[in-house]
């Protein structure tokens, strides 16, 4: 039993005038400087004179205005000083003292906002960040996909069934997942709800992490099936062990001192979702009270997607004018000079703990588009956190048409991410997963087969890694961690 398993996450009200951007308690000097006054030709709104790749055809615009000016008037669901805490920890995170952990799900659901759903995202996030703890001798800033992780981009705009066109499901926050008119009918309502759902999962969030996570059951106990698994190299198996050995005995020595003035005391848990939908990003972007700065507080980190990194695009205008830390996901086709443009959008005055680049490469391309990106941004002497997101350049289809992902090859493009950082001399400062803590059998990998994927297939958009799968990545991460850091 661990005791009192104390969370700093901040669970402050905020009014709508709020956003002082005072500092946080225990707030890391590298916050400074802070965010510069917006520029002068951008508002909340001014993405909405730039083309969006992944615009929402509401046919109402009438109703999205109403439901816009009510999300206007609620309370943020977030507050600046907790996102300029993340921004901070991030800072540090640049300098290689710190390690990002971002997880959650794919699509989330309203559907899913249950207690028992979100403790179990919520255990198996903090379990993996003790094992990367334990592995890279770093503090591990947990940051989830969730409470807005309603809007998913998509491939094409509509689906084909049977003859019947429709528009494709976007996420919750857009339409319904049914194919059924009604239901894939884009609805402004629906932002609102999301709006409340996201404002209940974070609610809980908060609570559990004040005191629910004092009952983590002991490492030992965790099912790691795959030590058991045949096969395994004894060195792996080892190593695993060892890692389970001393996480156990860094909790057991946690519990004696009463879990206090330890890093391991601290479980502070902070939310991130694509800023996809600017109406509703936009509703909820606030000014700071103190000068000329804006936030977002739909979440502490909005990133911007692969389909949606377009310069001059409304993604990339919105975001440039915000002061939240931001998240872009670079994919294979993305050109050096094209990183280092964003860098000057989003990013003119340098801020520490602004900008985390999230490679989504693939197995099989990330050991060439990788290593040309490391070095352009290390030569212009640009601050980043780099962080792998080895899920969506890793997305296959089996021959019965199932989306699916292999295990092998998400821990190939892990390792080939970290061979491209050890070459360059840059570090790699966090990983992403699309995770569930439900069992699953959406990767392939592990217990699941192909044949396996239809027994609990239950994600809307993209598969995601099992509690089991994504434990034995953590440890598989772990295992690289220590054999590179000194
Ligand atoms: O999560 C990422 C994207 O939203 C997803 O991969 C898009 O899926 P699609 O190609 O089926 O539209
Ligand atoms: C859409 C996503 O990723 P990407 O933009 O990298 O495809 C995602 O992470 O949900």
């Amino acid at each position: 039993m661990i005791h009192e398993i104390a969370t700093s996450t901040p669970a402050r009200s905020s009014s709508n005038s709020e956003v002082a951007a005072e500092r946080a308690p225990g707030e890391s000097p590298l916050a400074r400087p802070r965010p510069p006054a917006r520029a002068s030709d951008w508002s909340p709104t001014s993405w909405k004179n730039k083309p969006d790749p992944q615009a929402t055809r509401y046919d109402e615009p009438a109703a999205v205005e109403r439901v816009v000016s009510r999300i206007e008037e609620l309370p943020p669901l977030v507050s600046s000083w907790e996102v300029e805490r993340l921004r901070s920890l991030i800072a540090e995170a640049q300098l290689g003292r710190r390690f990002v952990l971002q997880g959650g799900d794919c699509a989330e659901t309203m559907r899913d906002c249950r207690a028992g759903t979100i403790v179990k995202k919520l255990d198996i996030l903090l379990k993996m960040s003790l094992v990367l703890l334990v592995g890279g001798r770093r503090p591990v800033v947990r940051v989830g996909r969730f409470a807005g992780q309603y809007a998913k981009p998509r491939s094409r705009p509509t689906e084909l069934r049977g003859g019947l066109e429709l528009p494709s499901y976007f996420g919750d926050l857009v339409n319904g997942p049914e194919f059924t008119p009604e239901a894939r009918r884009p609805d402004p309502e629906r932002m609102l709800a999301c709006y409340q759902h996201a404002a209940m999962t974070l609610n809980f969030v908060r609570s559990f992490s004040a005191g629910g996570l004092s009952d983590l059951e002991r490492p030992e106990r965790w099912s790691l099936s795959f030590s058991e698994r045949d096969g395994l190299p004894a060195a792996v198996r080892e190593s695993f062990q060892a890692t389970t050995r001393q996480l156990g005995d860094a909790l057991r020595c946690m519990d004696a001192l009463g879990g206090a003035g330890n890093e391991l005391s601290r479980v502070e848990f902070f939310t991130s979702h694509e800023a996809l939908n600017l109406h509703y990003e936009s509703a909820q972007t606030r000014p700071a009270p103190d000068r000329d700065a804006y936030y977002d507080l739909t979440t502490h980190m909005p990133w911007l997607g692969e389909r949606t990194r377009v310069s001059g695009g409304a993604h990339v205008e919105f975001l440039r004018g915000i002061s939240n830390p931001i998240g872009i996901k670079l994919g294979p086709t993305v050109s050096p000079v094209d990183v280092l443009r964003l860098l000057d959008t989003l990013n003119p005055g340098e801020i520490p703990g602004r900008i985390v680049l999230i490679t989504r490469m693939g197995a099989t391309r990330v050991g060439d588009a990788l290593p040309p990106l490391l070095e352009v941004v290390k030569r212009a002497g640009r601050r980043v956190l780099w962080v792998c997101d080895p899920m969506h350049g890793n997305t296959i289809t089996t021959s019965s048409g199932v989306k699916t992902r292999e295990f092998a090859s998400i821990l190939r493009e892990i390792e080939r991410t970290y061979d491209a950082h050890d070459a360059c001399g840059t570090y790699l400062g966090g990983v992403h997963f699309e995770l569930t803590g439900d069992d699953v059998t959406e990767c392939i990998g592990g217990s699941v087969r192909e044949e396996d994927l239809s027994r609990a297939y239950e994600t809307l958009c993209d598969p995601r890694l099992n509690q089991a799968q994504a434990l034995e990545l953590s440890y598989c991460i772990a295992r690289r961690m220590r054999a590179t850091s000194p």
